[in-house]
Parts: C-alpha cells; sequence; structure tokens
C-alpha cells in the first residue's frame, strides 16, 4: 500500500507512511467525533428508557456521566490533536520537500530542458502546483478515505442493528459517488483547457515584466495590455463554466446525499408504526443520519482539487522522469586540453547546428572561434562546459569524454563570461564573489581592480556594498560585464570560455580589460569567441566555424595570408596583419 501511494501521489517512502498515518487519524477522529451520539443514547437510555428497560444496564450515576462526558472531550481533543498533526504539519513537510527535490532536480537537468519549457510554467508547478497538492493532502485525500473507511466501519455496526433502516440510510452513498464520478469526464477536460488559460495568463504577465524595455520603446503598450485582456477573459469565462459545472454537480450529489435522512424517517416511522422496529433504534438511525455524511461534504466541496490532482503530480513526475547529466566527480586531469573529436549538434532534430567538427584548444593557447553570425560559435563553447550533451562524437577534456565528468565537478574548472550577463539581486561585492565563495574582501576588491570596476564601484553610494536591482539594471551594459569578468577573475580558473566579452566596452576600458585578461589567460585554456578581429590577432589558433562546420584552422597570420573567411573578415574591419605588426595590433 505504501509503494502504491509513493508511487501514485509521487510521494517520498516518508510522505506515503505520514499519509497513511494522517487517514488512520482522520478516521479515528470521524468516529471520535460521533461519541457524543453515543453517549445520548445512553443517557436517554438509562433515564428516559422508552422501552421500560435499559439497554445499557444499571443506571450510571450522575458523576459517572460527567466523567464519561469530561473523558470523552479528552479522547476527541486528543484524537483531533494528533489527526492535525499527522495531517497538516507532516503534509506540510512533505510538501516542502517536493518543492526541494523538485529544485535539485531541476539544478541537474541539461540546459536542453529550460529551453523547451518556459519559466513561468516551472515556476508555476513549483508554487501553484506544490500549494495546491498541499490543500489536497492536508484536506481531500485524507478526507475522502477516511470518511469511506467512516462509513464502512459504522455500515457494518448499522446492519448488525437493522439492515432494512440501514438500507434506507446508506443507499444514497453509492448512488451520489457514481453520479459525481460521471462528471469526471467532463470536469477533468475543463480542467485541462482552465489550465492550459491560467498558463496563458501567467506567460503574459512574464513577458511583460521581461520585455518591458522593448514594450516601450516600440510604443506597444495597447497592443500589450490588449493582448492581456484578451488572455485574462479567455480565462475568466473558463473557471465560470468551470465553478458552475463543479458547482451543478457537487450540489447535486450534495443534495442526494441528504435524501438518506429523509428516507431514514419515513422507512423507520414506518416500521416503527408496524412494531418491527424499537423506537431506540430508531433514533439511533435518526441521529447518525444527521451526523454520518458530515465528511462526505467535506470531500464533495474539495472535489474539484481532488480531480486536479491527476494533473498536478503528472507535471511534477514529468519533471522528475527527465534524465539528469550524470558523471563521475572524481576525476584525474592530467591536462587542461579541450579536444573536439567529430562533434555533431543540433538543438532540434533535423537542423544540424554543428557537423563534424574537430579542433583542440590546448592548454596555455588561446583559441579564437569566428565565423559568420549562426556559425555555432556560442553553441560551440557552450557544450565545451556541457550546458548540452554531444549527439555525437566526443568532447574530451584532458583526455577524458565530458559526458563523464558530473556537470558541477566540471563546471569548477571553467571560468565563464557570457554575451548576457546575470547578475543578481545582492549588493556588487557578493556579485563578484559568486566567483569563489569564501573569497576574502581584499580578493574581491582586487578582482575588481583588474577588471577596472574597481573607480565606478567606489564612486556609488554604497561602494562594495550598493545592492544591485535584478539582472543589473542599474549599471551599464559595459559595467555589467566588467563585474563578470571581475568574478572570472576571481575563480581563477584553468579553463577560460570568452563569449564576446568585451562587446559592450568602450575602446578606453576594452583597451584596458584585454591588459587584465593577458594577465587571466596565461596558462590556461581560453576559448575566445569575438566579432572584432583585432581582438584575436594574437589567438595561437584561429578556428573558422561556417554553418556548423569549420571552414579554416590555423594561426591568424597564416589564415590571413590564405585569403579565405578569416582574411575577408579582417578586411571588413580594416585590419591589417603582417610579420611585424600583428602583435602590437592585437590586444591579447
Ligand atoms: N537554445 C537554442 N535553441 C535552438 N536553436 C538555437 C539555440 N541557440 C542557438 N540556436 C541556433 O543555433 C545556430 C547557431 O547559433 P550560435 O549562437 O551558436 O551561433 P553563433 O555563431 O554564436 O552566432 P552569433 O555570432 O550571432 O552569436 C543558430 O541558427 C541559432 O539560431
Amino acid at each position: 500500500m505504501k509503494k502504491y501511494i509513493q508511487k501514485r501521489f509521487a510521494m517520498s517512502a516518508k510522505g506515503a507512511s505520514d499519509l497513511i498515518i494522517g487517514i488512520g487519524y482522520t478516521t479515528l477522529q470521524n468516529i471520535a467525533i460521533m461519541l457524543p451520539m453515543i453517549f445520548l443514547f445512553i443517557f436517554m437510555d438509562q433515564y428516559f428508557p422508552l422501552e421500560h428497560q435499559s439497554n445499557f444496564g444499571s443506571p450510571w450515576s450522575l458523576g459517572t456521566f460527567i466523567l464519561v462526558a469530561f473523558g470523552m472531550m479528552g479522547v476527541i481533543y486528543g484524537v483531533s490533536l494528533l489527526q492535525y498533526d499527522s495531517v497538516y504539519t507532516k503534509v506540510y513537510n512533505e510538501s516542502s520537500q517536493r518543492r526541494i527535490s523538485l529544485a535539485e532536480k531541476l539544478r541537474k537537468l541539461p540546459l536542453s530542458f529550460f529551453g523547451k519549457r518556459d519559466l513561468s510554467d516551472l515556476s508555476t508547478t513549483l508554487m501553484n502546483d506544490a500549494t495546491d497538492l498541499e490543500h489536497i493532502f492536508s484536506h481531500a485525500v485524507p478526507q475522502l478515505i477516511a470518511s469511506l473507511v467512516t462509513i464502512l466501519i459504522a455500515s457494518i455496526g448499522l446492519f448488525s442493528l437493522n439492515w432494512q433502516l440501514s438500507l434506507a440510510l446508506l443507499w444514497v452513498v453509492p448512488i451520489s459517488f457514481f453520479f459525481i464520478a460521471m462528471s469526471k469526464k467532463k470536469i477533468d477536460k475543463i480542467n485541462i483547457s482552465l489550465y492550459g488559460k491560467k498558463q496563458d495568463v501567467a506567460e503574459k504577465i512574464f513577458e511583460g515584466v521581461d520585455l518591458v524595455q522593448e514594450i516601450k520603446a516600440y510604443n506597444q503598450e495597447g497592443d500589450f495590455d490588449r493582448e492581456l485582456e484578451e488572455v485574462v477573459d479567455r480565462y475568466e469565462a473558463s473557471l465560470l463554466k468551470e465553478e458552475l459545472l463543479t458547482g451543478a454537480f457537487v450540489n447535486a450529489s450534495q443534495m442526494l446525499i441528504k435524501l438518506g435522512l429523509p428516507s431514514v424517517i419515513l422507512v423507520g416511522g414506518w416500521m416503527v408504526m408496524q412494531h418491527q422496529v424499537s423506537i431506540f433504534v430508531y433514533l439511533i438511525f435518526l441521529t447518525l443520519g444527521t451526523q454520518i455524511f458530515n465528511p462526505i461534504h467535506e470531500v464533495f466541496n474539495n472535489f474539484a482539487a481532488l480531480l486536479f490532482i491527476n494533473l498536478r503530480i503528472k507535471r511534477f513526475q514529468e519533471i522528475h522522469d527527465i534524465e539528469e547529466q550524470k558523471g563521475d566527480d572524481d576525476v584525474a586531469l592530467e591536462n587542461f586540453n579541450i579536444e573536439f573529436d567529430q562533434v555533431s549538434f543540433s538543438y532540434e532534430k533535423e537542423s544540424p547546428v554543428l557537423s563534424n567538427v574537430s579542433f583542440t584548444a590546448k592548454q596555455g593557447e588561446i583559441t579564437a572561434l569566428i565565423g559568420p553570425s549562426g556559425g555555432g560559435k556560442s553553441t560551440a563553447t557552450k557544450l565545451a562546459a556541457r550546458f548540452w550533451d554531444v549527439k555525437s562524437g566526443a568532447i574530451k577534456l584532458g583526455d577524458i569524454p565530458i559526458n563523464t565528468i558530473a556537470p558541477e565537478t566540471l563546471l569548477k574548472y571553467y571560468s565563464i563570461v557570457f554575451q548576457d550577463v546575470v547578475l543578481f539581486n545582492s549588493t556588487i561585492r557578493e556579485n563578484i564573489r559568486l566567483g569563489r565563495k569564501g573569497a576574502s574582501d581584499e580578493e574581491v576588491v582586487n578582482a575588481a581592480k583588474f577588471a577596472q570596476c574597481h573607480d565606478f564601484i567606489e564612486a556609488m553610494p554604497n561602494g562594495y556594498d550598493t545592492v544591485l536591482s535584478e539582472n543589473g539594471s542599474t549599471i551599464s551594459g559595459g559595467e555589467r560585464q566588467r563585474v563578470s569578468i571581475a568574478r572570472a577573475l576571481l575563480k581563477d580558473a584553468p579553463i577560460i570560455l570568452l563569449d564576446e566579452a568585451t562587446a559592450a566596452l568602450d575602446v578606453e576600458n576594452e583597451s584596458k580589460i584585454q591588459l587584465a585578461l593577458n594577465h587571466l589567460v596565461k596558462n590556461k585554456t581560453v576559448i575566445i569567441i569575438a566579432h572584432k578581429m583585432r581582438t584575436i590577432a594574437g589567438a595561437d589558433k584561429v578556428v573558422v566555424l561556417d554553418k556548423g562546420k569549420v571552414v579554416e584552422m590555423g594561426k591568424p597570420l597564416t589564415l590571413y595570408k590564405d585569403r579565405g573567411v578569416f582574411y575577408h573578415m579582417a578586411q571588413k574591419q580594416e585590419l591589417i596583419l603582417d610579420e611585424t605588426n600583428h602583435y602590437s595590433d592585437s590586444l591579447l
């Protein structure tokens, strides 16, 4: 049973045991709530015996009644406390575990996964789905199972007392459950469409926040508002439909179940008149009839949430089932050469981005990737850091295929400066320290000085303690890139990947940073992508990528003399290389 629950509800082993215990206590609570009725029967039976003889032996004293009443209150209180702890506290624990395990899983997934899923969808799974499941497992699931168990237990007792009255009371249960189950298919369908529409609203809002600059720059506010209104209207209409349909079925089932009591009144009244049943038994059925269905009412109230459960769990399960990038944590690397061996790769099937790419970026050398836009340069550098796994061929680091090295271990060897720098909503100091946790303040300042950040940081109101807004939007593009370079300097990893690192810098800063990079790249494996030819004229090797293929490879001067793609790109940028001046013209 535990294994089944674990699989069915995508739970941890502990979560499944807790749910079973929760169901047990909820059943006990349902039964305990009926104790006052039993108390009432005993009292009435002993003090107002309707059939001249008590069913419960000699009368209790008033003191005994008071004692039993307090005892009963204690039992109800104790059971309710245990039920609360087992259902709510434990369910919230499981829920936090669910969120943590999802976040852990996301951390281990390859970037290809994030390219396919949009972020609003992911955050919905993390936040809303987890919250909804929390509600379902604390309110609906234990109560549903517990009320069925309670009714089953009560039915055994009631049937042994009088089967005709039991039938009169309980015939409504299977019929109302059957009725509500019939609506499942219809409500499920609406729920799926409702869920999609809710996603559309979330995506649109995300888009608005993400692209606020472009929306304003291109005067698109009106269009954006209109589109947002449309998706919100569609969601609202779908929500209304869902509420109406669920309400209709739930109310009808609740009305149906209420018929249990009148049918006991009628059948029981007739049987009492025919002397087929004692008035005492009749009273028991009447009082139970007012109480026994209360838990089922609550289950029906949570019916819509219960129907959502499969959809929610499926989304969690889907993410959990995605294969993680695995690999060894312990690797002994003899060197830090990166070798591309016949590498082919595509993001989407049938549109290859790299085809049979082979080159080696040697330790202590600068390997420059150049070529027309869309040629696959960024893709090659990201593959080198195992952001994706190659489809065929192999990428090796120090002769070890990188797909056998755990991504976290592998990335310890890399400092990466991307085109699009990401900064966090934290102080500049912490943003730089991201390069190496535990680096001292002095080391942070030194890295900032090397990356030409120190002066602009000092000029800010709180210096290194200035809090950057999310994505660093309060500093310029060039400054953002310099902070990112400071991070890489601090990390001081043996491999450096630079993607357009100097694109957003003015000429003066670019020169300063290039000097700092010169210092940094000594004895390291450097792969650099740059469109500015003069930044790579001093590279040890140039690999020209065009339409995913290596079309030229060699030393810059050799390629320049060969008058191929490299030469034409250099010419377009008015770069002249010759035996004497190419190093002085280059900055690396
Ligand atoms: N995440 C992605 N999903 C799908 N296709 C992608 C993705 N990233 C890049 N591509 C496609 O792969 C091809 C190569 O892109 P890539 O960014 O590697 O080229 P590049 O040479 O670095 O270009 P640029 O010089 O303009 O930055 C392009 O056609 C691009 O549209």
